[in-house]
């Protein structure tokens, strides 16, 4: 049962999050990592990133309403983190979008050394060269996310998760695919980048980053599921997800759990 030891380690270490994320998400993002157990702090300031990551258990690099400034910030305390060797995640948010986007993403690609990289199949799908057209943050359905993550994977020559209706990860030897999850998660923004962080989080706390990452996806994915049992809208939704990541527990997500 690796969910247990997962989320029972964030839980009793209380993983501290850096983030430098978009406007949109923040809210929700700092109050799902609390709901977990970990300990969120937002900040684009790079007179204090460098410090703020090395004081962090992981960092949250997700650059949905980028700016040249902010990226400055992400690029020193990326190098913090590297520095002190604590996971940093990307979430290359509407990659593909605009040129300013994808230089970003480039750049923090070449000069960090990064954990895992998150994405929508759309995301991923560009970042592997493939034919994927990005118009704005949301991903299209129907996607084929292992295909996927394993050519991104290859490409980018660094561990790889692709989400959508089935999410799929890989660091180039292991393939593990996630079958849980709602489509409600799609009617809500922000829910990509909570994953993202949320997984921060499992890896602060594990350093096999596979197991970490699939751990807090099938985790994720079952909170979603109960979340969206009361047949209600993305409203309750929403509030419902976070008290779901704050209850679940290894007994109530085993029978749910569809990983491969
Ligand atoms: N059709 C779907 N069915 C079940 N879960 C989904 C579906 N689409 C997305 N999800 C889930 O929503 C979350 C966010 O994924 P995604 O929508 O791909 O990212 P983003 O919000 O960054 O575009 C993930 O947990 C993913 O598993
Ligand atoms: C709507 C929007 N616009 C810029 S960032 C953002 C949020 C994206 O969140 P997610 O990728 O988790 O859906
Ligand atoms: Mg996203």
């Amino acid at each position: 049962m690796t969910a247990l030891t997962s989320i029972d380690r964030v839980r009793a270490q209380h993983p501290l999050i850096f983030n430098i994320t978009n406007a949109v998400v923040t809210d929700l993002t700092a109050n799902g990592l609390l709901a977990v157990g970990a300990s969120p702090v937002m900040s684009n300031a790079l007179e204090e990133a460098a410090d703020m990551a090395a004081a962090a258990d992981a960092l949250v690099l997700n650059i949905g309403t980028p700016s040249a400034a902010q990226v400055e910030a992400m690029l020193a305390a990326g190098r913090a983190a590297n520095q002190h060797g604590i996971p940093v995640v990307l979430d290359p948010v509407g990659v593909g979008a605009t040129p300013f986007r994808n230089r970003t993403v480039r750049t923090l690609l070449d000069e960090l050394e990064l954990a895992l990289i998150r994405g929508n199949a759309g995301e991923l799908g560009y970042l592997a060269g493939l034919d994927s057209r990005v118009s704005g943050v949301d991903a299209t359905a129907g996607a084929d996310t292992p295909a996927i993550a394993e050519r991104a994977c290859e490409q980018l020559g660094l561990p790889v998760l692709v989400t959508g209706r089935e999410d799929a990860m890989t660091d180039g030897s292991t393939l593990h695919v996630v079958r849980n999850g709602h489509p409600l998660l799609s009617r809500v923004t922000g829910t990509g980048c909570l994953l993202s962080s949320i997984t921060a989080a499992f890896l602060a706390c594990d350093d096999q980053v596979m197991r970490a990452t699939a751990d807090a996806t099938g985790f994720y994915g079952v909170a979603a599921e109960l979340a969206a049992a009361h047949g209600e809208g993305p409203g309750s939704f929403r509030h419902r997800l976070l008290d779901r990541l704050a209850e679940l527990d290894t007994a109530g997500l085993t029978p749910h759990l569809q990983l491969d």
